[in-house]
């Protein structure tokens, strides 16, 4: 089955989360609040903090577990999930957001109050629906349109100089225990991040903020975040031990 009829299938499938969608976005994204409890909450942090110390790998700004295997352009080695994973990734694949495929990929990001992640794509690695359950603190998700080209001239691209700030056209506030699920082209082709700071304050630009209970001009100091964000990676190499090769 190619990609393509894939993202079709997503199409019908993405009706359990339907009631969810966000209404000012472009298209397809959806928030749902309290997907999890608190209790889950609790346990999902205490996996994520009882995780071996070097499965953390410490970027700027942020530190990250990979679980599921490393995305290559060659196709992913691909490891079992953990059992705590792996119910959530299952949970999350009956929604039927993969089209008829299975999240067999988790990357657990950790930010503290002031850190971030630039603007950028996620890239073609993942299947194009990408879902996220939030743990520990609130974070605000922004959106930017991507920097537009300019004119052709004597066959060099002029690029028109826009600020961050011009770029950015929305938000999504991600409260703790929500589920975010984005896909088709808020994931391909805007780009995404989490400014570094340590507040949000509600604009008119958090598109769901009807869903998260929160008043324009609100302002949400932030605590320590966990994302689990939980996607399909499409190209998995056969290993030896799948196979029944090992030696
Ligand atoms: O933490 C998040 O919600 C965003 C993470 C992200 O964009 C990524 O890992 O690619
Ligand atoms: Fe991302």
């Amino acid at each position: 089955m190619d990609l393509g009829t894939e993202v079709e299938e997503t199409r019908a499938g993405i009706l359990a989360v339907e009631p969810f969608c966000v209404a000012q976005t472009p298209l397809a994204t959806y928030y749902i609040p309290d997907f999890i409890s608190e209790s889950e909450e609790a346990y999902l942090l205490q996996q994520v903090y009882g995780a071996p110390k070097p499965k953390w790998t410490q970027l700027s700004g942020r530190r990250l577990q990979n679980w599921g295997g490393l995305p290559h352009p060659k196709g992913m080695v691909p490891e079992r999930l953990p059992t705590w994973l792996q119910v959530y990734a299952e949970k999350i694949t009956s929604l039927g957001v993969f089209g008829g495929r299975s999240a067999n990929h988790v990357l657990v990001n950790e930010y503290r109050p002031g850190e971030g992640i630039m603007p950028h794509e996620d890239g073609p690695l993942y299947f194009p629906t990408v879902t996220t359950i939030n743990l520990g603190s609130h974070t605000c998700l922004d959106f930017y349109h991507p920097v537009s080209r300019g004119q052709q001239t004597e066959g060099e691209e002029v690029s028109v100089p826009q600020t961050e700030e011009q770029r950015h056209f929305l938000s999504l506030l991600l409260q703790p225990r929500s589920l975010l699920v984005v896909r088709e082209e808020m994931y391909t082709r805007y780009l995404h991040g989490i400014r570094p700071v340590a507040s949000d304050t509600v604009t008119e630009k958090v598109a769901n903020r009807g869903a998260c209970g929160v008043e324009l001009g609100d302002t949400l100091p932030r605590g320590t975040r966990v994302s689990l964000t939980i996607r399909h990676v499409p190209k998995v190499l056969k290993t030896a031990v799948l196979l029944g090769r090992r030696k």
